[in-house]
C-alpha cells in the first residue's frame, strides 16, 4: 500500500509552516472561519502562502462561506484547492468549483453507517470526500480532535478519492491507516500543544508515522 498523502490543517505562523515543509507533507490547510482558533485573517494570507511556493498545495478551509469571502481567499492565500467543511450541497460545491478553477474537497461527518453511505451523493460533485468525525451541536463542525469509529468505512467502497480526518494524531495515524486503508490523512488538533497552538515536533512525528504505516 502505497503511503497517504498528508494534510496539516490550522497552520497561522511561519515557523509552524516551516515544519510542515520540513516534514515533508503534501497539504497545509488554512482556515477561513472567524469561529476558529485557527483562522488566519485575509492580510495574513500572502505571506504564508509565499513560503510554500513549491512546497506544499495550499488548502483553504471555509465553513458555509459566501462567495466575496471565497474570492478573497483564493486570491489571497492562492489556494490550490478549497475544503468544503459546512452545510454547503453539491450544486454549490461544483459552482465554486467551476467559478474558481480548481479542486473542492467535502468534509463528511461521519458517527454512523448512514453517514457514510450518504457519501455517495458528492461523487462527481467534488473531487475528494474527506471523512470526519461528527461533532456536537453548538461546536465546531471540525478541529475538535474527535475520532469516529473508522470500522464503518468497511461501507465504502472507493468509488472516489477520499480521505481521512478527525482526532488523528502521531500514536493513532499509523493504526487508521493500517485500518482504513485511507489515501489521504488530515490532522489539525492532534498536531497541537493547545487548541490553534501547533507545535513542530508533532507535525514530525505525524508525518513519519503517516509515512510509516
Ligand atoms: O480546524 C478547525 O478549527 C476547523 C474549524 C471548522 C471546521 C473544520 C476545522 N478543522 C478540520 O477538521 C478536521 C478534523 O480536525 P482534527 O484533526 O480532529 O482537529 C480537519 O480536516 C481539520 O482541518
Amino acid at each position: 500500500m502505497p503511503a497517504p498523502a498528508i494534510k496539516i490543517c490550522g497552520v497561522t505562523t511561519p515557523a509552524i509552516l516551516d515544519a510542515v515543509i520540513a516534514a515533508r507533507a503534501d497539504h497545509v490547510g488554512f482556515v477561513f472561519f472567524a469561529k476558529s482558533p485557527r483562522h488566519v485573517p485575509l492580510r495574513d494570507a500572502p505571506a504564508l502562502a509565499a513560503r510554500t511556493e513549491g512546497h506544499v498545495s495550499r488548502v483553504g478551509l471555509f465553513v458555509d462561506a459566501d462567495d466575496a469571502m471565497i474570492a478573497e481567499a483564493v486570491a489571497a492565500a492562492r489556494l490550490d484547492v478549497l475544503q468544503l467543511h459546512g452545510e454547503e450541497s453539491p450544486e454549490r460545491a461544483a459552482q465554486l468549483r467551476a467559478r474558481h478553477g480548481l479542486p473542492v474537497w467535502k468534509a463528511v461527518p461521519v458517527a454512523s453507517a448512514a453517514d457514510v453511505a450518504r457519501a455517495a451523493a458528492w461523487v462527481g460533485a467534488v473531487d475528494l470526500i474527506l471523512f470526519d468525525a461528527k461533532t456536537p451541536k453548538g461546536t465546531l463542525p471540525g478541529g475538535m480532535g474527535l475520532a469516529f469509529d473508522w470500522s464503518l468505512l468497511a461501507g465504502w467502497k472507493a468509488r472516489a478519492p477520499w480521505g481521512l480526518a478527525g482526532g488523528l494524531n502521531p500514536a493513532n495515524v499509523a493504526e487508521a491507516v493500517r485500518l482504513t486503508g485511507a489515501p489521504l490523512v488530515d490532522t489539525s488538533s492532534g498536531v497541537e500543544s493547545a487548541p490553534g497552538v501547533k507545535d513542530a515536533g508533532l507535525v514530525a512525528a505525524f508525518c513519519a508515522a503517516a509515512r510509516a504505516a
